[in-house]
């Protein structure tokens, strides 16, 4: 997340960027989705490096780091141990956060969720033997989920700049409730889910010459969509803005530190 030249962020600005992250999560689930479950690829047994899933992410973060991946706080490898530095230069930039947010970090909860809970909802059962792509797939998937997360500092930041005598006592309380509670806008999350919902009735169409994108713009169709839309909406529901919030009150938690 960039702040233009440094400037204090807006709470309507780090909003759209929010927004701009679900048409990442809803891709990558739509392109995950083109391969079945492929359990063979989560299955610790098979080498001593862990599972295929594993192996390819951390080696994939290991290529990253070197070529300057991980620098923002949005970005946090899932395996953060002993990560190279970047072989070229990377642009410094503005700092808008505070310097514990580099220590927030949920990927733990996201990976769990995302092989255990999300995965069976959204891809068929079976074995294709494309193993190697499907957890190519799956990594772009987690790096889109983790980055829409722990975007969460920065809505943090803004919210805490904007109302600090309302977040400071809580704060200094360490009242995790009553942080959750001020940081919680529940019109937002229903538009969010709804918005998301939409998003894979809409990116999910298959295509064709003869039809009407309006027509399909129904839950009638629903069945024909890539991923479930109401997948979506349940990801946002029951982990996306949880673990969005949980970051949230991480961050917050250390502000005044
Ligand atoms: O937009 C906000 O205010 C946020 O904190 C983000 C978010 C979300 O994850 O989308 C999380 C909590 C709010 O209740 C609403 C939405």
């Amino acid at each position: 997340m960039d702040a233009g030249g440094g400037e204090q962020l807006r709470l309507a600005e780090v909003r759209d960027q929010l927004i701009r992250e679900e048409d990442s999560i809803v891709f990558a689930l739509i392109e995950r989705a083109k391969r079945p479950r492929n359990t063979p690829a989560y299955s610790a047994a098979a080498a001593a490096a862990g599972s295929l899933a594993e192996f390819f992410v951390r080696e994939a973060e290991v290529l990253h780091a070197k070529a300057g991946h991980y620098q923002k706080p949005e970005d946090v490898p899932f395996f953060s141990q002993d990560l190279p530095p970047p072989v070229f230069p990377t642009k410094g930039r503005p700092k808008v956060l505070h310097p514990f947010a580099s220590l927030v970090c949920v990927n733990d909860a996201i990976w769990k969720m995302y092989f255990n809970e999300l995965l069976p909802l959204f891809t068929a059962d079976g074995d294709d033997g494309n193993y190697a792509e499907t957890v190519a797939l799956d990594f772009a998937c987690l790096q889109a989920l983790s980055r829409r997360i722990h975007c969460g500092k920065y809505v943090a930041e803004v919210k805490f700049k904007d109302a600090p005598q309302d977040y400071s006592p809580p704060i200094r309380a360490k009242d995790t409730n009553a942080l959750m509670n001020l940081l919680t806008f529940t019109a937002v999350e229903e538009k969010v889910k709804k918005r998301v919902e939409k998003k894979a009735r809409i990116f999910g169409q298959n295509v064709t010459l003869e039809d009407s994108v309006g027509k399909q713009d129904g839950d009638a169709c629903d069945s024909h969509c890539k991923v479930d839309p109401k997948v979506l909406s349940k990801l946002y529901d029951m982990w996306v803005m949880p673990l969005t919030k949980d970051v949230e009150v991480e961050y917050l938690l250390r502000r005044l530190d």
